[in-house]
């Protein structure tokens, strides 16, 4: 598949503090990626830089083969919605769409005012009359009806409930399918997107530490409970992230496929092996303890 960013050695300091750190990796098009990390991993800090609207301290970055600054062909291919999106105060959410359907070349405003409908939002009412929920929603609507060949929500549902965000979820699937572009999801809410998934970048501390097919990431880690003394012969000589002793019990997160001779032996031993979640193993991943997440990240 066709790559539409190209990331190599990019770096990004704040002054002293260095929150990107040699980073390369590439994004393809008609995909949907999963960028994920604790908070101050360097998540926004990178999509910044893609949307050009901060500069790498050094490295290189291109968005469909170019230099991406002040370069409007590449930039209105992009919809970058933020983590608490400003609109203007005195906008209505009509105007908001309007400006929305100047901006973008891909912008469709009658699927726009349908999913005005689907989330309930009142047209003619002004941003700062809005529900913190309400604005979340409105930049969902202006990120999916941009149809933009690359869309980016970092964190974009703050203050929105449950139901609207699996709203956003089957619109966001529906649309893809028809409407197959880049979207980059960055989330905390990582078990309740990682079925949209099809690729996962995971930032830890400036670096990148997962760049992996989310269908082959599902695999790569299991857990066993039992017996603490069963569980730990179970364990030797693999590669585990995390334990959890409760009693005579212990449960250890394995990273590696199991195969059929480590299912015999778990039954043979009563152990369980339970699938680590996609959210579970970035979780094992980045509290900072482990030394084991090379296993993956290569
Ligand atoms: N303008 C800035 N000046 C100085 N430091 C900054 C600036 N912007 C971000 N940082 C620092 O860079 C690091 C990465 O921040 P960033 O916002 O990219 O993290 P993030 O992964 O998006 O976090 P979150 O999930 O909390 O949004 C943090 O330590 C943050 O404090």
């Amino acid at each position: 598949m066709k790559k539409i960013i190209e990331v190599n050695q990019l770096e990004k300091a704040y002054g002293d503090f260095q929150a990107i750190k040699n980073m390369s990796f590439s994004i393809e098009e008609n995909k949907i990626y999963g960028l994920l990390g604790r908070n101050g991993a360097g998540k926004t800090t990178l999509m910044k830089m893609i949307t050009s609207q901060i500069f790498p301290s050094s490295g290189e970055l291109t968005v469909f083969g170019e230099d991406p600054f002040e370069n409007k062909k590449v930039l209105s291919s992009i919809c970058f919605i933020k983590e608490s999106q400003k609109y203007p105060k005195m906008f209505s959410v009509q105007d908001i769409l309007d400006v929305s359907k100047g901006l973008f070349p891909n912008w469709d405003h009658e699927y726009a005012l349908s999913l005005i409908n689907d989330f309930n939002l009142p047209l003619k009412k002004k941003v700062q009359k809005l529900s913190r929920g309400m604005l979340s929603a409105v930049g969902i609507v202006v990120g999916l009806a941009s149809r933009a060949p690359i869309t980016i929500f970092d964190e974009p549902y703050l203050g929105l409930d449950a139901v609207s965000r699996n709203l956003f979820y089957d619109r966001l699937m529906e649309d893809y399918g028809e409407n197959p572009r880049t979207i980059i999801l960055s989330t905390h809410l990582i078990d309740e997107v990682s079925n949209l998934l099809e690729h996962i970048l995971v930032i830890d501390n400036g670096q990148l530490i997962i760049n992996e097919d989310a269908e082959s990431l599902r695999g790569t880690a299991y857990t066993v409970t039992g017996s603490a003394a069963k569980v730990e012969a179970f364990i030797s000589g693999k590669e585990t992230v995390h334990r959890e002793p409760f009693g005579g019990l212990l449960s250890v997160t394995v990273i590696g496929k199991q195969n059929q001779l480590d299912r015999k032996h778990a039954i043979e031993n009563g152990l369980e092996i339970t699938p680590v979640s996609l959210q579970q193993l970035v979780v094992h991943l980045t509290k900072g303890n482990s030394d084991k997440r090379g296993a993956i990240a290569q």
